[in-house]
């Protein structure tokens, strides 16, 4: 089994027959492996480079200025080598954290959003290492980019899913989104369960990843052995996440990756999860139950589920009373 080829070329006017044909290959790639390529996309080559620029930079960084940006309660900010453990991996018995540092961007939000203000849960300010001009710009730059192709890959799953394009529009109007800056230092051979990333599933609704040449991200089918997911130029990897899987019933899969850095070098990745607004309840999609397959979850509101995750995987969210110090 290999990873499908999805080229977007042709479905922007998400009314035309494009756009059909393009939702049907969709569908069957989500509905199957629950991962594909994309090209034909609209995230210009040259941002790509420019925020993986921005990220090695950033990571080249001393560790006493990458921690100065420590993550916050609003979970932006820096994740030094070894501070998660997926925990809640329904995929494996995790026990080693992830051999990784990041720097998590989220989305913006203007200094005066009620939200902001308010403290509300994931409504915080991202932190911007202010000795790398250039950082800022171009990571919201690719966001802004990356962020056009998910809304556009919504709209197809819409189609594919005999919804209207825009039916699921409302949901992502104040969506919660995480731009990872990802570094992975090179792998020695190590204990059984020492991973970049340890098998899971991911959270939300889409991820799109863009990863540079070093390869390392294994996926696992249904039925089948990990397979490879190599990288491929202009191409981001499309994988869906929990929720979608539950909005659908089950239809699209949430399939289990890991990552093992095993090139001798460094590897950097950016994945992109637009996930929807905190509000939103994800609740089993109307053309994805009938009388012979009804909705096998409760519904859930996203924010309360997206909050439980996070708290169980991050070490610097759990409190004494869990056991950690
Ligand atoms: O770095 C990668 O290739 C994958 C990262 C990943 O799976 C994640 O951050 O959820
Ligand atoms: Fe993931």
């Amino acid at each position: 089994m290999s990873i499908p080829v999805i080229d977007l070329e042709g479905s922007l006017d998400v009314g035309g027959s494009g756009a059909a044909r393009v939702a049907n290959a969709l569908a069957q790639a989500l509905s199957t492996l629950g991962f594909a390529y994309i090209r034909g996309h609209t995230v210009a080559p040259a941002t790509t480079a420019a925020a993986f620029a921005a990220s090695r930079e950033f990571h080249a960084s001393s560790l006493a200025q990458k921690q100065s940006l420590a993550i916050n309660a609003f979970h932006r900010g820096y994740m030094g080598m070894a501070t998660s453990t997926i925990v809640t991996s329904s995929v494996a018995r995790v026990t080693q954290p992830n051999m990784s540092e990041s720097l998590m961007v989220m989305h913006e939000l203007a200094p005066d959003d009620p939200a902001l203000r308010a403290g509300a849960p994931m409504q915080g300010p991202n932190q911007w290492p202010q000795w790398l001009p250039d950082f800022k710009p171009r990571m919201l730059q690719y966001q802004r980019e990356v962020d056009a192709v998910a809304r556009h890959i919504v709209r197809l799953i819409a189609l594919s899913l005999n919804l209207p394009a825009h039916a699921l529009d409302h949901h992502f109007e104040r969506p919660t989104t995480f731009l990872r800056a990802l570094h992975y230092p090179p792998q020695a051979v190590g204990p059984d369960d020492q991973f970049g990333s340890a098998p899971h599933t991911d959270y939300g609704i889409i991820t799109l990843l863009a990863q540079d040449d070093s390869g390392g991200l294994q996926v696992r089918p249904r039925a089948g052995d990990w397979i490879e997911a190599p990288p491929m130029a202009d191409t981001f990897v499309l994988n869906v996440g929990d929720m979608l899987a539950r909005w659908t019933n089950n239809r699209f899969v949430s399939t289990p990756h890991r990552v093992i850095n095993r090139s001798g070098g460094d590897r950097y990745s950016l994945p992109y999860f637009l996930d929807p607004s905190m509000d939103t309840v994800i609740e089993c999609l109307p053309t994805c139950t009938d009388a012979m397959n009804p909705p096998q979850y409760p519904p859930v509101r996203y924010g309360d589920y997206l909050m439980e995750r996070l708290n169980k995987n991050y070490n610097y969210r759990r409190t004494a009373a869990d056991g950690e110090p």
